[in-house]
């Protein structure tokens, strides 16, 4: 079973997915960016702010593509429960915000693009948690330090993120994640718990 955590950058995905590590001792807990060489380079791009938007889609999408076939594919594999901190939602909602900043790069739904370049190859999570946060606190829990972290940004993104719980209502679960820490990871615990129960 593969389970995500997605939302804007400050959401408190981490803190929730390191609380869940003592829940479930027998997951894979991964994420993305990986700490592979590809994921190096996805964060060379994030500090380099004239990065060309479709040369970093490409940059995280091989990072995904490495990501499936090294760790989420094996582990399924072998039946295990697999919790990503980020996975492709995070793709649809940031790079299709960049390309739409960059005047669609030439592409009619840039969110869309990202979605179809997945389509031939990537695993759809069977559970999609997504910490909501307003943009503005986002950045300030973020602390603003790279070109993704600035709220007028993360607006665009919110925006992305709330096209792909309308189109995949069953997939997503919505946590408030403005609550505290401890509600988070409780309402968090519960979806996940739930999700689990159903699918043995
Ligand atoms: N529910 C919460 N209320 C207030 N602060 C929180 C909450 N959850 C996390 N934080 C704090 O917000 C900051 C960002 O949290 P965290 O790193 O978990 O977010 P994130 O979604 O993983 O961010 P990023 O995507 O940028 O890595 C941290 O300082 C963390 O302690
Ligand atoms: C996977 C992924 C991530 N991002 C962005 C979101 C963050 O601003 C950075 C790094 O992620 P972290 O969780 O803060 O370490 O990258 C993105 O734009 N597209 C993606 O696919």
């Amino acid at each position: 079973m593969l389970v995500t955590l997605e939302g804007l950058d400050g959401s408190g995905k981490t803190t929730v997915w390191e609380a869940l590590q003592e829940r479930y001792p027998d997951a894979v807990f991964t994420r993305e960016p990986t700490n592979s060489w590809y994921g190096d380079a996805v964060y060379r791009s994030i500090e380099d702010d004239d990065a060309d938007p479709l040369a970093e889609l490409f940059l995280y999408t091989a990072d995904h593509a490495d990501h499936l076939s090294r760790v989420i594919e094996p582990a399924l594999e072998r039946g295990g429960l697999v919790i990503s901190d980020r996975y492709s939602d995070s793709r649809f909602a940031y790079q299709g915000a960049t390309l739409e900043a960059a005047d669609g790069h030439g592409l009619a739904d840039p969110l869309e693009y990202v979605v179809d370049i997945h389509r031939p190859f990537s695993i759809e999570p069977d559970l999609t948690i997504y910490l909501d946060l307003d943009p503005e606190t986002a950045a300030a829990r973020a602390g603003t330090t790279n070109k993704f972290e600035r709220a007028e940004y993360l607006a665009s993104v919110r925006d992305n993120y709330e096209r792909l719980l309308e189109r995949d209502p069953d997939r997503f679960v919505r946590v408030d994640a403005t609550q505290s820490p401890e509600a988070v990871r409780e309402a968090v615990t519960d979806a996940l718990a739930a999700a689990v129960d159903e699918s043995h």
